[in-house]
């Protein structure tokens, strides 16, 4: 599939339009000794281990580390998408250990939108479909505002109209990971998660996709990025590097936690 050449997504004019960050920036997530411990044959896998920090509204973290480091399993318990074995994790105020079942999927649905590596689109919908679907799963809006919606950001992250109706099978790789953005954004969450997003792109479009979310991040949302790419970090307010569960070093802005943050550790 050809990559596109035209489409300058780091500098779309609609985009420029929306407002950016406030001057006190608000937290939304913190983080208090995070873990995640697996139990596999008698060892103990410390995947994520005591992780703690603050991130706020307009920060675009980047998490680094070697594979196997836990950089997936942070991100995933971030977005409720796991559950920590240990620690506490307040996303846009609201205690998210406390949730459960269909709570746990509402609030999910509205606060986090998550970008993948392999996109993650479903083929047999179109580029606008794809964008809709988590608004027809959050329910509230009329088919015509999900359409209008879905097509104001697919525009907004460099789609052209005309591309709206492809399904993911005729776009490239760069058109498909920019779909992926226009849908995490659909239900207009503070927190966007992308798990290598650039993995799958030339450096190219890796880079104007890094552009894409970095701009997101200065609209006001939080953008937490794991990569392998050191030139990801170089853009980023926050730097993570995490090895064998560990935190080993933060870097940038940081935030640091108020105390008494949270109530202390729950251990399973
Ligand atoms: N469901 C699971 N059961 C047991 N161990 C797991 C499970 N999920 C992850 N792990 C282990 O936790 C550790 C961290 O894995 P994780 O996928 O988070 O690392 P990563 O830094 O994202 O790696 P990569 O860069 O290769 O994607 C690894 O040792 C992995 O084998």
């Amino acid at each position: 599939m050809e990559e596109e050449t035209i489409i300058d997504a780091a500098t779309p004019a609609v985009l420029e339009k929306e407002p950016t960050v406030q001057k006190e920036p608000v937290v939304t997530i913190v983080a208090d000794h995070l873990s995640k411990h697996f139990k596999m044959h008698g060892e103990v896998i410390k995947a994520v281990d005591e992780a703690s920090f603050v991130f706020t509204e307009g920060q675009f973290v980047t998490i680094m580390g070697p594979s196997g480091s836990g950089k997936s399993t942070l991100l995933y318990i971030l977005g409720s998408l796991d559950k920590p074995t240990g620690g506490e994790l307040v996303v846009d105020g609201v205690n998210v250990m406390s949730l459960t079942g269909p709570k746990e999927h509402t609030f999910r649905r509205q606060n986090v939108g998550f970008v993948f590596q392999s996109f993650h689109l479903i083929p047999n919908l179109t580029a606008l479909e794809n964008v809709m679907l988590p608004m027809e799963l959050a329910g509230g809006k009329s088919r015509a505002d999900m359409r209008e919606r879905a097509r104001t950001l697919l525009l907004q992250v460099g789609i052209d109209e005309n591309r709206h109706r492809h399904h993911p099978g005729r776009l490239s790789g760069g058109q498909k990971q920019r779909v992926a953005i226009a849908r995490a954004l659909a239900n207009d969450p503070k927190v966007i998660l992308a798990d290598e997003p650039t993995g799958n792109l030339d450096s190219q479009n890796g880079k104007r996709i890094i552009d894409l979310l970095k701009r997101l991040a200065n609209q006001g949302r939080t953008v937490i990025v794991v990569s392998h790419d050191r030139s990801v970090a170089k853009v980023a307010d926050v730097r993570i590097e995490i090895e064998d569960g560990k935190i080993e070093e933060i870097s940038g802005v940081v935030v640091p936690a108020p105390q008494p943050t949270l109530k202390k550790k729950r251990r399973r």
